[in-house]
């Protein structure tokens, strides 16, 4: 029984919810660059999750159920209040409060379908304060409540920092959550999908995705790409570094991807963003420096960008924290995450696949003290 190390080619399930089929990504069928082009985030989550396009009604009516269901318990903020803010990751803090909110649910074992989709979307709505309410209290601020007349996308920047954002930049915030929010059964969404398939509640299954999402190698790069930005400093540097650092055998954040081998139909159009918001934020370096990199490794090691390259330009030029552009990622990508988790549990079965054993064979059992 030979193993596929990263389980690399292997498909595990069937899924209606997106597909990448010869680098390209639809949701539901739909095409990402109509998407990302035309719709509010609001509008894919509503696909995701009933696999249709909302009708003006229902989408004003989700709109409405999203942002009555924003609000945290006290508890949750009393308790992203009582960490060491200077050494705790938003990452781990955003994990942790997820999986607490379960704890004050009254529906979080209940596993109707009909409770589960209200638990989605009470997490989908709650995740943006959860991360909105850590990033302002660790800056000395409280947090501040969502304004019934914004969109999510808009509402996300205004508990950020407390004023209406500008329609540049909400229309920027939207696009990037439009992008991220679903993608096939990369490796949160099959943490997730692994989680329910134990018949687990809905907040095991995201809070287990939040873990997966974090690291390096997935959505915690978006924050690694701008660390190594800043590093290199200028643009001038940036070749000679990105050398050392291949020559050191290090990877560089934001390039390769495991499916897409000709580019990531996603990096256009935060490329395009990144163009726009770096030159009209006076942050141009970041982008000119970006396009070099890219180049470079697409020509010397033939890796396309990924979805977190330009992700960190564009997020620094909204002037956002760098350690808070992964949990950006998962307040979008929570969307997929529960629209694959009620499609787990809608034809349920249990996710165990076998080990290849290599170990040694055939030991003798000594006592302890014949060690
Ligand atoms: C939202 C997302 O999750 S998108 C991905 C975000 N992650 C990153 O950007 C981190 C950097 N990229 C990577 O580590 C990888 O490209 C991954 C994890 C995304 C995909 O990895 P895999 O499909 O497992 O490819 P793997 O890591 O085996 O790499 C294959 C070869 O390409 C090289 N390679 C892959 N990515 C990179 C990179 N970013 N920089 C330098 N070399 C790379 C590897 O060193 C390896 O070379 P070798 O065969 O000479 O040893
Ligand atoms: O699909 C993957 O492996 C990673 C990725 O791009 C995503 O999750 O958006």
């Amino acid at each position: 029984m030979a193993s596929t190390k990263g389980l690399e080619g292997i498909t595990a399930t069937e899924s209606t919810i997106s597909s990448i089929i010869d680098d390209k990504l639809t949701y539901v069928g739909y095409d990402i660059d109509d998407l990302a082009n035309n719709s509010s985030f609001e509008e894919v989550v509503y696909l995701l999750w009933n696999q249709k396009l909302p009708t003006q009604n229902e989408l004003n009516q989700f709109k409405t159920e999203l942002i009555s269901n924003m609000g945290i318990p006290s508890e949750v903020v009393d308790h992203l209040k009582s960490y060491d803010l200077s050494t705790v990751h938003p990452m781990a803090a955003v994990r942790t409060a997820v999986s607490m909110l379960g704890l004050f649910d009254p529906e979080s074992d209940v596993m109707e379908e009909e409770a589960n989709k209200r638990k989605a979307l009470r997490l989908q709505a709650k995740i943006p304060t959860v991360v909105t309410a850590f990033a302002r209290i660790r800056n000395g601020k409280d947090p501040v409540e969502p304004k019934r007349d914004l969109s999510f996308a808009a509402n996300f920047l205004y508990m950020m920092n407390g004023k209406d954002p500008e329609d540049i930049e909400v229309e920027a915030f939207n696009k990037a959550l439009v992008l991220h929010a679903d993608h096939e059964l990369n490796a949160s969404t099959f943490t997730a999908r692994v989680c329910v398939a134990t018949l687990s509640d809905v907040y095991s299954g995201v809070t287990a995705a939040i873990g997966a999402l974090k690291g390096p190698l997935h959505g915690g790069a978006n924050e690694r790409v701008m660390e190594m930005l800043t590093e290199i400093g200028s643009v001038e540097q940036a070749i000679p570094e990105i050398e050392k650092k291949l020559e050191n055998k290090e990877k560089i954040m934001g390039m390769g991807h495991r499916v897409y081998r000709n580019g990531d139909p996603r990096a256009k159009h935060l490329r395009e963003m990144s163009r726009e918001l770096t030159e009209l934020t006076g942050h141009s370096k970041y982008y000119d420096m970006s396009i070099k990199i890219e180049d470079y490794i697409k020509e010397n090691k033939g890796l396309p960008a990924n979805v977190d390259f330009y992700s960190a330009s564009v997020y620094h030029s909204l002037g956002i924290d760098h350690d808070i552009f992964t949990p950006i990622f998962a307040v979008s990508r929570v969307s997929g995450w529960l629209a694959h988790i009620l499609e787990q549990y809608a034809d349920n079965r249990l996710i165990r696949p076998r080990a290849e054993y290599v170990g040694p064979k055939g030991q003798t059992y000594k006592p302890i003290e014949e060690r």
